[in-house]
């Protein structure tokens, strides 16, 4: 491969701070893969390191780079690193309670937070807390950050929690890195053993790097600040996470001395997928502005369709992947994957999947779902009863469900509450739903599905829950979806749970297949021949859940669908649905920008 005269420069950058911005595809990790073998001819390889923030990211450098016997490591690992050096000086021991089996740090919040608030916590919650802290802590934000986060006693729950693992000496992931900049700050031995082996630092994917990551890095490259970062602002999509392209912004005043180039040369895609990128990215505002070069002559397409639903959108896909080509379908939503999932298995067609597809399986949409339909089993069952009542419109209070104390075993609910004292709509309601309840026992898992949200009251339910289930309530049509076209024709729980861990496995296994299926965010980086980016539909792309922000987020979820359709070289699908559910949705705002560009043909 013959290197641009950019490319080229910024490979034989040696000494001093470097920032190299560069747009999709421009070869900013080959040209850091070069740089390796160049400052390999004055210094030993071992001697550079380069770090990027995803595992990923970091196997695909890796892999990539197969004989060039460098340091290639993400943040978390160096940190790590630095930590057992510690350990090992001061003979000391400390445990990583991150994905530990019994004692990992969410079985230790969880138990705090039921001595604290005298209940269990819930998933969602759960999630929240350590989105937040971890945010709190790689922004470098003191503890009253958490004074507004919706956890009940949160900041008490959190001290609680530092006490602990203070006291016990454990670690999770964030505490890694915080505690990685303590030792570099406080022990110089340490300091300097780093130094030492290292003289040159490269950081791929500068623009995910969050202000603490940053201030590491200061402590291991001052004072010759022998840096080259590569970013691109256009690909920063994990502002949740706390990534910190401002940093970058302010390269110049940072670092004396500092160097900025740009790399503008696409060598992946061909002009017609540059050319949208390019138009598509300066809807936003907020952004440094780029040349775009286009470099390949191979003609390259791109389709733009809207579908009546998704299984149409499916049989498309299908009919337009070639086995030879490794191809990607990419999604916003992880649930996205669901319905695609149960298509190929039931049509044969071998992918892989690298989400975690439990997730929905243990959303509370699907768990409820499935709690009504257990209970539609077991009428004696007040421990599901107590979970259901209110999300099928029972309008029974909490002292009524007291009463179920009262009822004997074997009792049936509905008979129990029949010949107690209660009030005639109550009454009502009951018949009502006993009805529909024995009604669908005898149908398949999807037709039941369908019946409890649409004639069970269960609709009304999902669109009152609280904020924490934003997700759910924006995205529930895709939800339920989701779970019908996943049961399709199943009759019985053993069927189900046998499908689910037939998922599993699958998501699980490596495969020779040349299909991935991902959601976007796990796709940066990497590049395919032929890119399907699916389900672009008003309110699931964007993921917008509230106003606050709301001009920052679209840019966001703008760079996110940028990131999408600039993973394809040769082909682009950009697909939508006309209904979701059976009912009718728009198109996403993304794909109206792509359809317009594409007419104009600018
Ligand atoms: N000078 C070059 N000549 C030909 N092909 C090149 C050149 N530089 C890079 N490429 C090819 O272009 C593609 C993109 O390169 P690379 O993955 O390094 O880009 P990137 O800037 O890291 O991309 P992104 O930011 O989109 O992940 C790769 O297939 C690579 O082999």
């Amino acid at each position: 491969m013959i290197l641009t005269s950019k490319q080229e420069k910024a490979a034989n950058h040696k000494e001093g701070p470097l920032l190299v911005l560069a747009i999709p595809g421009s070869g900013k990790t080959t040209m850091l893969l070069e740089r390796i073998k160049i400052l390999s001819r004055i210094i030993d390889k071992t001697r550079i390191l380069s770090l990027t923030f995803s595992k990923i990211q970091a196997e695909d450098m890796k892999e990539r780079s197969k004989d060039l016997k460098s340091n290639f490591m993400t943040i978390h690992a160096f940190c790590y690193l630095i930590i057992r050096n510690y350990l090992r000086k001061y003979n000391r021991e400390i445990r990583l309670i991150e994905d530990e089996k019994i004692y990992n740090k969410y079985n230790l919040v969880g138990e705090i937070y039921e001595k604290v608030n005298h209940y269990p916590i819930s998933k969602e919650d759960l999630a929240l807390f350590f989105r937040e802290v971890s945010f709190m802590k790689n922004s470098i934000l003191d503890k009253s950050y958490l004074k507004n986060i919706e956890i009940k006693n949160i900041s008490k729950i959190y001290e609680i929690y530092e006490e602990i693992k203070n006291k016990k000496h454990l670690l999770d992931f964030d505490d890694m890195q915080v505690k990685a900049l303590e030792i570099l700050k406080n022990d110089k031995s340490i300091l300097m053993s780093i130094k030492s082996k290292y003289k040159y630092y490269q950081l791929d994917e500068g623009q995910d790097a969050s202000l603490l990551q940053f201030k590491i890095l200061e402590e291991i490259i001052y004072p010759e600040n022998n840096i080259l970062i590569v970013a691109d602002d256009d690909q920063s999509i994990y502002s949740f996470r706390a990534a910190n392209p401002s940093y970058l912004l302010n390269f110049k005043n940072k670092f004396e001395n500092s160097k900025i180039m740009w790399l503008d040369t696409n060598h992946r895609s061909g002009s017609n997928i540059v050319n949208l990128s390019k138009y598509l990215i300066q809807n936003n505002k907020l952004r440094y502005d780029k040349n775009f070069i286009a470099k390949r002559d191979k003609k390259d397409d791109i389709i733009i369709k809207t579908f009546a639903d998704s299984s149409k959108e499916y049989q498309f896909i299908r009919k337009n992947l070639k086995s030879d080509e490794k191809t990607a379908i990419l999604f916003r939503n992880n649930i996205s994957a669901i319905s695609l999932i149960a298509y190929f298995f039931d049509n044969d067609i071998d992918f892989n999947v690298n989400i975690n597809v439990l997730d929905f399986f243990e959303s509370k949409i699907f768990k409820d779902l499935l709690s009504i339909i257990d209970f539609s089993n077991d009428f004696n069952n007040v421990e599901l009863f107590k979970e259901i009542y209110y999300k099928v419109s029972s309008y029974l209070s909490k002292e009524d469900i007291e009463k179920l104390s009262y009822k004997a075993i074997n009792e049936d609910i509905f008979d129990y509450f029949y010949r107690i004292e209660l009030e005639d709509y109550k009454i009502d309601s009951l018949f009502n739903i006993e009805k529909k309840l024995k009604h669908i026992r005898k149908l398949s898992y999807d037709k039941k599905i369908s019946f409890i949200y649409n004639s069970l009251s269960y609709k009304s339910y999902i669109n009152m829950i609280s904020r924490k289930y934003m997700q759910e309530t924006v995205n529930k049509d895709l939800y339920i979806e989701s779970a019908i076209n996943f049961t399709k024709g199943i009759k019985t729980k053993e069927e189900l749970l046998e499908k689910i861990e037939k998922l599993q496995k699958k998501s699980k296994s490596l495969i020779k297949s040349k299909l991935y299926l991902s959601t976007i965010h796990s796709s940066k980086g990497l590049e395919y021949d032929k890119v399907f980016v699916i389900d672009l539909i008003e309110n699931e792309f964007p993921l917008i859940f509230s106003d606050e922000d709301r001009k920052q987020r679209l840019e966001e979820e703008r760079r996110i669908f940028y990131v999408a359709i600039t993973r394809a070289k040769n082909s682009l699908y950009i697909l939508s649905l006309s209904k979701r559910n059976k009912k009718k949705v728009k198109q996403s705002i993304f794909y109206k920008e792509s359809y317009e560009i594409l007419k104009n043909k600018r």
